[in-house]
This record gives structure tokens, C-alpha cells and sequence, in this order.
């Protein structure tokens, strides 16, 4: 009985002392603590529960703009109010995105101390440097993703090889479909030719064992940067991160990659230039897949769910993609439809809205930053439109970890209006967009009522799902890019038929914390008809943006 007693009263002991210790460690100028109930503990189990949407539940719960999550030996600030998270993008060398993917870097892409010393001087160098250094240290490694001539040059090679990988979709017997399972096909059909136009003529990825090593190394990136015993933990990883980085090493030592595209060159140089060893350069790259593939992986496939499932609004997509294919005649007469996908990125204003909603629906990016010096945060005193807006003041230790959850925006009906959680194609359509044409369009900007909520009324801030300020994806144009052409091409081309006779979402459980967007737990098994009307050739040219990018995201705008 006794035991029993002294081990009940150490419970209550360590319980209070816990509780004492959260007390004293929490200045009152600091946002409020919430999830204390087993201090330090609540939140894992909250983590580990709700998932992705943890977030979400203490936004409803809590209804404040800002809160602290302490774990142990980590405080994170959560913020919910748009403004706030304008004030944080403004303060970026204090409350700094680079020093937390400089250390996920490390432990995902196992660098050496030479590469972890020489992104810890370029990293002191930026925070240091006057108004002329970049807003971001890896736009500077990312410039080959600026708009303009290298750009285009990519989408060239990648739209061919996309059209290529589109028509092999075709059918088997006359008038059957062929069956696929579409998150696969997606999956190979986008890496193989975003892989043509970032890599080249020696793209690694051309090699089915370097694509599925990509997906093992993907797959193991939850455990490889928890950094304890990736060996035993990550084991799969661990072995295809070397499997390919074996590949890329030689990729770049051979010189192949000055066949590549202006991401890829430019990188090279930039880490060669600046000491980086070989094999880093290497390791760096596969991760720079994980950049590259896997958000946009995952859009395309909930794009094409939400186009596919919806008669109304594939036929409305047909419409507008249809006008701007231009008919000419093969040397047999059978016709050849000409598409430049300037028209369909510039003037498809349902597509581009859709494909924002569905950015706003599945984007699940957490918005990281640490806190480099003790800050004072408050929002912008202009900011005054949004509820959530407060006149409040808090103070940010230093070394703690701020989360600006996209889930928590994209989800708030004080922005988007009562229908938040409904998928609204026509969402983002400007209001003042040619009310003429939709007459015949069951879904167009006409049939939005009056009281609609304009998304160009929200915050700057509220489209989360590329992050923001000067960390926002540079990246951006071109998932926008490969994304639109090839849902464009399936569209025009294509029927998509569940194999189970009915489209069911499924749901994004399983998905990694760390994903951006989230993927589906499950495939959908699908078969691929030809469509009967247009049938004939299909040229997809791209004559490129004239060095402008894209209105995606309202930074752009
Ligand atoms: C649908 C596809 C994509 C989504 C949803 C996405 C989303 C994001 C998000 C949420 C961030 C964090 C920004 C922040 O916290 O402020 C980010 C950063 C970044 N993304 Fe993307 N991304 C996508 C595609 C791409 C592609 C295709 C590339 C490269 C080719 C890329 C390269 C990057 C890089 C380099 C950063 C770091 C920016 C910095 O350090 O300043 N992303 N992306």
C-alpha cells in the first residue's frame, strides 16, 4: 500500500513540479500558454491524435490570435490572426525561415560539416547584410526559377514531354479505356517530364529505380528529421538517399548537368562557387526533389479529382479551354488543335480559380520560423479589416518556433465566408470578370450572388498555401505551370472514369506533418477514354510569359 502511496504522491510531486516549471518559464508579455493539462505533454498527444488538423481544433477551441504550445524543451507560438502573420513576414531576419530549413536540410539530406558550416556563415552573412542582400538566401540559389528566358526554356522541354506522357494515356481495343490508378500515373507522368526539363538529356529520374528511390526517400523524411538513428529508424531511406545520391554525384561530375535546365545550372554554380564539395551538391539535389515533386504530385491529383467529379464544372473547363485551340489540317486532313499554354495560365480564369480552390481545400503548410532575438509582435496598425485583429503585444523568446498553420486561414469562414468547407470552383474568379460570357456556363462568376465574399477583400495574407513575404515558393510559377498544362491536356483530350463507378474523396490522414499539401491516403483506380469530340492532334506550344510571372497568390497580384 505504501508503494502505491509513494508512487501516486511522485505523480502529484513531478505533476506540480511540472506545472511550476511551465510557470516559471513563461514570461506574461508572451502569448498565452494553452494544452497545458499534462504540461509538456498535451500537445504530443494532440499532435499525435488530430494530426493535421490540431491546428484547426484550437483555433475553434481557443479563439484567440496567438498561443503557446510548449513541448519539452520547445515553445511554439501558434498564430491564427492574418495579421500577425503579415507582422512575422515582415520581420524576417528576426523571425527567420532559413535557419529551420538550414537545419532540416541537414537532417533530411545528410550533409557534411563543411556543407553545414558553409550554410551556417551564408545564413550569419544575410541576417547581417545591409538592405541590398537577397530577402531570402535560397531565392539567391533558386534565381534559375525567376520568370523569363531559362523559365520558359524549361516548360518547353517539360510541356513536350508532358503532351508525350498524355497521349501515351491512350486507349487499348477500339473504344476500350485503360485502366490506371491515378495518383500513380500522375506521379510518374509529372516526374518524368518535370524531370526532362530540370535535368535534361541526363535526367536521372528517367531510370524507374531512381523514381521509386525518390518515393522511398520521401516516404522515410518524417523519421529522418526527428534525427534520431536514421539508420534503424529510416533504414529504406537511408539506403535510396544513397542509392541516389550516388546518381547525382555523377550526374554532376560528369558535366550532365550543364545540359540541364537554368534551375539546375544555377544551383550548381552557386554551391560550386561557393565551396560546397561535390557529394553535397549531390545530396542537396535529391532533396531538392522533395521541393520540386512532392506538393505538386499531390495538387495535381486533387485538381483532377475535383474537375473529373464534377460534370458541371468539366464541361465549363471544356468550354473555356476550347476557345483557344486554334484548327488546322494534317497532310491526311485530320485535324491538328493548337494550344499555347500562355492562354491557358493567362486567360482560364474557372481553371486558375479552381486550381486555387484546390490549393485552398488540401494546402496543409505550416509556415515555419524561428525566433533569432527576442521580438515584440503586434499587428500592422493599418490592418484593421480582419476580426482577428488585435492591438496586443507579445513578446517572442528567443530560439522558439512560430507556426502559421495555412490549414488555420484557409478554413476561417470570417474570410472565406459560411461555405469555407464546400470546394467552390468559381471562388476566385475576379467579380468584375466577363459576367457575357457565363450565359451559357452552369458554372461562372453570374451565378455567384452579390453577398459572395470577393477573396480580393482578404487579407494579403489569406492564400496560404505557397507560405508568404519574402519566403514566398519560388517555385510557384512553375508547379502553376506543369500543373495547368497537364490538367489542361487531360481535359481536352480525356474522359476519367472512376472504376468503381463513383468518385469518392478519399481522405488525407496518413499524410506527413511536413507536407505542404497533403496526399491521399488512398489511389483512385480510374480508366481513360479518349474523348469522341476533338479528336485529332494536339500541339501544346509555349511561347513563353515575356518575363512576367503569374498572378497566383495575391503577393503576385
Ligand atoms: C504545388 C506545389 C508547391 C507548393 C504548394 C509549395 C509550397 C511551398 C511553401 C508553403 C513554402 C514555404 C514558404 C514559407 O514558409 O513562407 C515553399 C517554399 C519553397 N518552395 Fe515550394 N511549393 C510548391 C512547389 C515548388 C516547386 C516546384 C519548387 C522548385 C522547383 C519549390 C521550391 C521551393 C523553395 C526553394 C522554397 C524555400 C523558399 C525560401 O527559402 O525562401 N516549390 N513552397
Amino acid at each position: 500500500m505504501s508503494v502505491v502511496l509513494n508512487v501516486l504522491l511522485a505523480v502529484v510531486a513531478v505533476y506540480f513540479g511540472l506545472r511550476k516549471l511551465l510557470a516559471l518559464t513563461h514570461d506574461a508579455r508572451e502569448p498565452p500558454m494553452v494544452e497545458t493539462g499534462i504540461p509538456f505533454f498535451t500537445p504530443i498527444f494532440g499532435m499525435v491524435r488530430w494530426r493535421n488538423r490540431y491546428y484547426n481544433r484550437l483555433r475553434d477551441q481557443h479563439r484567440i490570435p496567438i498561443y503557446t504550445l510548449r513541448f519539452p524543451f520547445q515553445k511554439i507560438y501558434v498564430i491564427n490572426s492574418a495579421p500577425l502573420i503579415n507582422s512575422v513576414q515582415r520581420a524576417y531576419k528576426t523571425l527567420t525561415f532559413q535557419a529551420v530549413s538550414d537545419q532540416f536540410a541537414k537532417l533530411i539530406c545528410d550533409t557534411s560539416s563543411t556543407a553545414t558550416q558553409l550554410s551556417r556563415q551564408e545564413l550569419e552573412n544575410w541576417s547581417q547584410g545591409g538592405k541590398d542582400v537577397a530577402h531570402s538566401p535560397s531565392h539567391v540559389i533558386f534565381q534559375g526559377l525567376k520568370p523569363g528566358k531559362g523559365l520558359d526554356d524549361i516548360y518547353k522541354t517539360m510541356v513536350e514531354a508532358l503532351g508525350k506522357s498524355v497521349d501515351g494515356l491512350d486507349i487499348g481495343e477500339e473504344g476500350e479505356g485503360k485502366r490506371a490508378r491515378l495518383l500513380e500515373w500522375v506521379r510518374e507522368g509529372l516526374t518524368g517530364a518535370i524531370g526532362e526539363g530540370v535535368y535534361g538529356e541526363g535526367n536521372p529520374y528517367r531510370s524507374r529505380e531512381m523514381r521509386e528511390a525518390l518515393w522511398k526517400y520521401e516516404g522515410g523524411l518524417g523519421a529522418l528529421s526527428i534525427g534520431i538513428l536514421p539508420g534503424l529508424l529510416a533504414r529504406e531511406a537511408v539506403q535510396a538517399r544513397k542509392y541516389a545520391s550516388d546518381i547525382f554525384e555523377e550526374y554532376f561530375s560528369s558535366g550532365s548537368c550543364q545540359g540541364g535546365g537554368s534551375m539546375t545550372k544555377t544551383r550548381y554554380t552557386y554551391y560550386s562557387e561557393h565551396g560546397y564539395p561535390i557529394r553535397d551538391i549531390a545530396k542537396l539535389e535529391l532533396g531538392n526533389g522533395i521541393a520540386i515533386f512532392s506538393n505538386t504530385i499531390p495538387t495535381t491529383f486533387w485538381i483532377i479529382f475535383h474537375v473529373f467529379s464534377s460534370p458541371e464544372l468539366l464541361s465549363s473547363l471544356r468550354s473555356e479551354l476550347e476557345s483557344h485551340a486554334t484548327t488546322s489540317q494534317d497532310c491526311d486532313g485530320s485535324p491538328i488543335y493548337t494550344i499555347d499554354v500562355e492562354n491557358i495560365k493567362r486567360s482560364s480564369p474557372l481553371l486558375l480559380s479552381t486550381f486555387r480552390e484546390t490549393l485552398r481545400h488540401h494546402a496543409s503548410g505550416i509556415g515555419v520560423r524561428k525566433v533569432m532575438a527576442p521580438h515584440y509582435l503586434s499587428s500592422p496598425s493599418s490592418s484593421s479589416s480582419s476580426s482577428s485583429s488585435t492591438s496586443s503585444t507579445y513578446l517572442l523568446q528567443k530560439d522558439a518556433i512560430i507556426i502559421m498553420p495555412a490549414s488555420v486561414q484557409h478554413s476561417d469562414p470570417k474570410i472565406w465566408g459560411p461555405d469555407e468547407s464546400t470546394f467552390t470552383p468559381t471562388r476566385f474568379i475576379p467579380k468584375q470578370f466577363d459576367p457575357d460570357t457565363t450565359k451559357s456556363n452552369p458554372i461562372s462568376p453570374a451565378t455567384t450572388s452579390p453577398t459572395e465574399f470577393s477573396p480580393l477583400a482578404t487579407p494579403v495574407s489569406a492564400l496560404r498555401a505557397f507560405g508568404g513575404g519574402t519566403t514566398l515558393c519560388p517555385g510557384r510559377h512553375f508547379a502553376t505551370t506543369a500543373i495547368l498544362s497537364l490538367v489542361a491536356m487531360l481535359i481536352l483530350q480525356y474522359d476519367i472514369i472512376p472504376i468503381s463507378g463513383k468518385w469518392v474523396e478519399p481522405s488525407s490522414e496518413k499524410a506527413a506533418l511536413t507536407a505542404a499539401v497533403r496526399g491521399p491516403d488512398e489511389d483512385i483506380p480510374v480508366e481513360v477514354r479518349r474523348r469522341q469530340r476533338m479528336e485529332g492532334r494536339w500541339v501544346w506550344r509555349v511561347t513563353g510569359g515575356k518575363g512576367e510571372g503569374l498572378g497566383i497568390v495575391e503577393e503576385d497580384i
